[in-house]
């Protein structure tokens, strides 16, 4: 399982790679769940990780976009996709299914013009894998979990783990990568690599104060401890 972790500039892109995480993830998480960073900013820390030779994967967000607005997103998905990043995240609320399946369709479209997608399913109100059933996910690079309302406490609080355990079980059967992320804690990690996805994705608990906070090296190493520890544990079991 990788360790995602976001990250709103270079220096703290920079302490993340060098702490010990395997992807790395481009928002501003003042700005929301999914909050973009301005484009020059992500074009800019891309630029500083690969000049450090970083091969670490890189993720961006496209902003907190209503799923109506499909050019916006559009748009948005296009402007990140420039900017070297390895894949572009786009959040998909299931509360509005039919705006979801539209969004869904597009970022399928996108792909087609070379962009790696992964759409984030907000798991707030619980988690539909029938969404992971649309016609277009052969397009996608992968799918998350993930929750807007960050003060309702971990993913692994809001969703069921057997919920959870089928929507990484039905991501896997759709040949897709996937990751859960939602104000996960270090203590999450025994579970979380009894779930087994191939990132979980992190930002509350590698800050001082709320995520808007900044990144923390002391509670990054203690992350990067717990995780690894969970994960020999698993696989000893
Ligand atoms: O993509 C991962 C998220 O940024 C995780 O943020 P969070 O731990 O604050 O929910």
């Amino acid at each position: 399982m990788k360790l995602l972790v976001s990250v709103r500039d270079a220096d703290e892109a920079v302490l993340a790679a060098a702490g010990g995480v395997s992807f790395i993830d481009l928002k501003e998480p003042g700005q929301g769940a999914l909050g973009g960073l301005p484009i020059d900013t992500i074009r800019h820390i891309v630029g500083v990780l690969r000049q450090r030779s970083s091969r670490l994967p890189i993720s961006a967000t496209i902003g907190d976009v209503p799923m109506q607005r499909l050019d916006e997103i559009r748009a948005r998905v296009q402007a990140v996709g420039s900017c070297g990043v390895d894949y572009v995240k786009v959040g998909i609320d299931p509360s509005h299914m039919g705006d979801a399946r539209r969004a869904l369709a597009l970022l399928a479209g996108l792909a087609g013009e070379g962009l790696a997608i992964v759409p984030v399913f907000l798991a707030d109100r619980g988690l539909d894998v029938d969404l992971l059933q649309h016609p277009g996910r052969g397009h996608w690079a992968g799918v998350m979990a993930d929750t807007a309302d960050k003060r309702a406490g971990s993913l692994l609080d809001v969703v069921a783990r057997a919920a959870l355990a089928r929507f990484v079980s039905a991501s896997r059967h759709a040949g897709l990568m996937v990751g859960l992320a939602g104000a996960l804690r270090a203590s999450d990690a025994a579970a979380l690599a009894q779930l087994a996805p191939d990132f979980a994705g992190f930002r509350t608990a590698v800050c001082r104060g709320d995520r808007a906070g900044a990144l923390d090296a002391g509670r990054l190493r203690e992350l990067v401890q717990a995780m690894g520890e969970a994960e020999r544990m698993a696989a000893a079991a």
